[in-house]
């Protein structure tokens, strides 16, 4: 870990050393383009197929049955489902706030003009478990579709290697009151959501993260006409640290990171040459005690460990980077949010690590990666409706205006358009 630490580089170079680790993406859509159209032909015998290539199981239902999930609700241990339900209450409290109620606004004398919220109906959940049994991502993704009133919700998780689902899925699962549970991942998984097959239907929108395939995957489905919620591929970390942070939390934030996979990315910003140094040995101690070490260590060799002169300076290059989550272990972070002008989500302080929001503290931790942040938002409710607008002009409302749309269509070469108006302002 030598080649990645950059200390007060140039900042013509921090564009460059901003990098992030990327599979090949021409070979990476060509193999999704295949699975899609193996699935869009061959339906489950194509996902059955795929589940073989890529995750060593052969599947013959891939609904979940209810045996499995009362099964698994007895293999969840006591305080897992308590902690589990705590979690969930604070992300229904945080997710719920964000309804808005209808505001009706008059444009003109006689125009009104309000939204409503539409729930999407069709929805599909993409729920992590190749390296590990997201069931977190449950409680982001589940938690604000049936606030949102989604009617019909199918959730797609990759099966063990013994063909199960992990019991903590399946139990966070039914806790939310999601009824399909289909044992299916990766890209097959999105190919069948998008186009629906014999067991698994077709969705309106997908929402989750998951690996580079799955990521690529996601992306492709908008080319068949279904919504996704964003681009939410390997999670990143940034921390920017000054004289007060502690080096054993900056290295246990950026290993919490690196440890989901290798292609994830974490980059450390320090202004404390101190706190610089200690934080890349307390990371080599960390690594060592760690059970995915080896997955960590990959992803801390993709990772940028830079040291700048201010912490003004390390923003703007956190801006530059778009993080999906940005720590601030700074004296008084609160002054800075501000300047933070892109980042998925956002942790003030010593206390406040990403962990924490990746389970409990309410927020969504399905976040826009890979620069995305730039454009996108995190899930929220409003990933799960539609608005629709709406307007109500009175007799006064279109004398108020007309004139004005008939001399706009009129420009435009658009006739009908004018008559429509001029037909009702003379029948007054
Ligand atoms: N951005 C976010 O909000 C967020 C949240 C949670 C997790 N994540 C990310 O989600 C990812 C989870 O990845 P994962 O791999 O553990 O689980 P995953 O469920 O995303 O992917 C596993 C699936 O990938 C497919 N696959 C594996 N190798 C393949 C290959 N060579 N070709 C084609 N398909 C292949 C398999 O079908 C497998 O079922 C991690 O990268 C993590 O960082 C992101
Ligand atoms: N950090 C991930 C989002 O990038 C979410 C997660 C789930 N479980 C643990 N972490
Ligand atoms: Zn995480």
């Amino acid at each position: 870990m030598t080649d990645n630490i950059f200390r007060f580089p140039a900042k013509s170079e921090w564009l460059t050393l901003l990098q992030r680790p990327a599979l090949e993406r021409k070979d990476l859509r060509n193999l999704v383009q295949d699975i899609f159209t193996e699935v869009k032909l061959n339906g489950d015998s194509a996902v059955k197929s795929f589940s073989e290539k890529f995750d060593n199981v052969s599947i013959d239902e891939f609904l979940v049955s209810n045996q499995e999930i009362e099964k698994a609700s007895d293999e969840v241990p006591e305080d897992l489902k308590n902690a589990i339900q705590l979690a969930k209450e604070n992300i229904f409290k945080f997710h719920k706030s964000q309804h808005q109620e209808i505001n009706k606004i008059e444009t003109q004398p006689g125009i009104s003009c309000w939204r409503e919220s539409r729930a999407i109906e069709n929805v599909g959940l993409y729920i992590p478990g190749g390296t590990a049994p997201l069931f977190s991502t449950i409680l982001m993704l589940a938690i604000p579709a049936k606030i949102a009133g989604c009617k019909n919700i199918i959730l797609c998780t990759p099966p063990q290697k013994d063909g199960s689902v992990n019991p903590a899925i399946l139990f966070t699962a039914n806790l939310c009151g999601i009824e399909k549970i289909y044992k299916v991942g990766g890209s097959q998984a999105i190919a069948a959501m998008t186009f629906g097959t014999e067991s698994i239907s077709k969705v309106d929108k997908i929402f989750g993260p998951g690996n580079q395939y799955v990521t690529a995957a996601k992306v492709l489905a908008q080319d068949f006409g279904v919504a996704i919620d964003m681009p939410a591929g390997p999670s990143e970390v940034l921390v920017i640290a000054d004289s007060s942070a502690i080096a054993e939390f900056c290295a246990a934030d950026l290993l919490s990171q690196a440890e989901h996979g290798i292609d994830s990315q974490v980059i450390f910003i320090a202004t404390d040459e101190t706190v610089f140094n200690k934080t890349l040995k307390e990371i080599e101690v960390q690594l060592e005690q760690l059970p995915r070490n080896e997955i960590a260590r990959k992803a801390v060799e993709n990772s940028r460990f830079i040291l700048l002169n201010s912490v003004e300076d390390a923003i703007k290059l956190s801006n530059l980077y778009a993080p999906e989550h940005l720590i601030l272990s700074i004296q008084n972070p609160e002054n800075y949010t501000e300047k933070i002008t892109n980042a998925g989500s956002v942790f003030l302080g010593n206390y406040s690590p990403e962990a924490a929001g990746d389970y409990a503290t309410g927020t969504n931790h399905t976040l826009p990666t890979n620069g995305f942040a730039r454009n996108y938002s995190g899930v929220s409710l409003d990933s799960f409706v539609k608005r629709i607008t709406f307007q109500n002009l009175t007799q006064k409302g279109l004398q108020n205006i007309g004139k004005s749309v008939e001399l706009m269509a009129e420009a435009e070469g658009l006739f009908a358009h004018k008559n429509a108006v001029s037909l009702r302002l003379k029948s007054f």
